[in-house]
């Protein structure tokens, strides 16, 4: 045998197989390049698998889990990975406040994990960055001033109206209280009223349209979707993403929302505003085109994208998460009928049977101490976080660039050191005599911290409010043998959105 025939055939295969260790080795090192940041910094956390990071976990058994769990396990501060970003997760208060506040200039923006952001939702203040942020903050701030939110209470009142009538009626015709989807119906008028002056009568009418189309939107908001990881692993992707069409959203529902944005804006221009004083029409008289406001980028102005950006978020905003309060606040006094029976009489002590006002729903001290433990028993958003701009040391521990510091929330929320027997509903933690003991920015982070946080929040408090002494001086909500003693979340979420329905009783008041 001449050493011609022994040594082609060993080339044969031994040139794919190498070629293909060669591969799967690079592979794999581009799939866990950034996974030793953390434990290089000295940070434990759970273990990342390759190129998904940690999201295979908190999609299998979801954020509000995984964020408890975690801090149980590793404290108070941990490292995670969504695909290959690193983000440091910590509920150390020290730290929250450098992050969110004093070195916002550093983190001004949330660390996005989705290359593939669709439209519009990418145009609003949800999804922009930078000075695009910072412009449309500043244009929109003021829809949300005292004087703005006094001005919504006249169409607010009416809501609660229609809101007594709807649960006077499912509670004469014998049926559970299906919380969600009646308060769901409830902010959606309210939203839909105050910022948009369009009606969208979604209460007393389960099949609502409006509804219909904005309940399956949040029914597929899973945080992590197959064609988001691809393209944030690998950007190449992007583009071919784009071409396809591809939108994380459902389509159909997110083009009707768009579309009663545009035509709600239609509208407007065309009767010209007639005096009104709501978000679109605040948002109309700051209308731009890109070319004016790239040539004064200071100005308070907005493009019709933009319009439509911020008009679409808190169209979906403003149902879901002050239903979502709503809801579980209504569900804890189910629980609690002491508390229930406590804020009863508050409300009636305080303001006996007037009409509820801005000023005299937020005069009732344990009203809001209510809403708030609600608030932190169930945090409608389980994290939110911010990505560094340049690397950046914080108590000993590197934060490369492109990086993230998260709040687990729904782990502060539930952290004994500032809430004690963290399980139990507890209101009176929060009422001024108590409430000091409490730092303020662990306080008020379920709207997060900082320049960024939620635009939205004291119009969430002020309406859950007006809703919460309507229904609470006429109804009394009971624990039936349908509600549940704990809720599940729904796996792959980052909002508490409960794996079942929730139901309770209600009886009226005065039978
Ligand atoms: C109980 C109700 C609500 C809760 C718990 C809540 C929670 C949050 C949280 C945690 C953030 C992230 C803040 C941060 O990163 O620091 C946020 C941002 C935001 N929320 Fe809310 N939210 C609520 C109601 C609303 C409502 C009613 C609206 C609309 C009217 C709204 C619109 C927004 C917007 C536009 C942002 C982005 C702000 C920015 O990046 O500048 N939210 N919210």
């Amino acid at each position: 045998m001449d050493a011609a025939t022994t040594v082609v055939p060993w080339l044969g295969w031994t040139v794919p197989v190498t070629l293909l260790c060669i591969v799967i080795t690079l592979l794999y090192l581009y799939g866990t390049w950034t996974h030793t940041t953390w434990s290089s910094a000295g940070v434990s956390g759970p273990k990342p698998l390759p190129f998904l990071g940690n999201i295979g976990e908190i999609n299998k058994k979801g954020f509000f889990h995984c964020l408890q769990e975690w801090g149980k396990q590793y404290g108070k501060m941990y490292g995670i990975y969504f695909m290959h970003r690193p983000l440091l997760m910590t509920t150390d208060v020290d730290i929250l406040k450098e992050v969110f506040i004093k070195d916002f200039a550093d983190f001004p923006d949330r660390l996005n994990a989705n290359p593939l952001q669709p439209y519009p939702v990418n145009q609003g203040l949800i999804g922009v960055t930078g000075d695009r942020w910072r412009r449309q903050r500043h244009t929109l701030t003021p829809t949300f001033s005292t004087s703005k939110l006094k001005a919504m209470n006249k169409f607010i009142t009416r809501c609660c109206h229609n809101l007594i009538a709807a649960m006077r009626k499912n509670t004469e015709e014998g049926k559970l209280l299906d919380v969600k989807q009646m308060y769901g119906s409830f902010t959606l008028d309210v939203i839909c009223g105050t910022a948009f002056g369009f009606e969208t009568n979604a209460l007393g009418h389960e099949d609502n349209v409006f509804l219909n189309n904005v309940k399956a939107i949040f029914a597929e908001a899973r945080v992590f979707k197959v064609g988001n990881i691809i393209a944030a692993v690998f950007p190449f992707t992007i583009p071919f993403f784009k071409w396809l069409g591809y939108s994380s959203m459902p389509k159909k529902e997110a083009r009707f929302i768009t579309e009663t944005i545009r035509s709600a804006i239609e509208t407007r221009r065309k009767d010209g505003g007639k005096g009104r004083v709501d978000l679109l029409q605040l948002m109309l008289d700051a209308e731009a085109t890109g070319s004016e406001i790239a040539g004064n980028p200071q100005e308070k102005r907005l493009t019709t994208d933009e319009i439509i950006g911020q008009g679409f978020t808190v169209f979906i905003a403003g149902y879901e998460t002050t239903a979502t309060t709503l809801q579980y606040l209504t569900y804890l006094l189910a629980l609690n009928p002491d508390k229930q029976e406590k804020l009863y009489r508050e409300i009636v002590d305080t303001i006996g049977n007037a009409e509820p006002t801005y000023d005299n729903v937020t005069s009732i001290k344990y009203l809001d101490s209510c809403v708030r433990e609600a608030l932190r028993c169930f945090p409608p958003a389980a994290l939110t976080s911010r990505g560094a701009l340049a690397e950046k040391t914080i108590k000993g521990v590197k934060i490369p660039a492109g990086a993230g510091v998260g709040v687990p929330i729904i782990g502060l929320m539930r952290d004994e050191e500032f809430f004690p027997e963290p399980d139990k509903f507890i209101p009176e933690r929060f009422d001024d005599e108590n409430k000091d003991a409490i730092p303020s920015i662990v306080r008020e982070m379920v709207f997060g911290a900082g320049p960024r946080q939620c635009i939205g929040m004291r119009l969430a408090l002020y309406e859950a409010k007006m809703a919460v002494v309507t229904v609470v001086r006429q109804f009394k909500f009971v624990k039936v043998p349908e509600t549940p003693d704990e809720i599940t979340f729904r796996p792959g979420f980052a909002l508490a959105l409960p794996l079942r329905p929730v139901l309770v009783g209600t009886q009226l008041r005065e039978a």
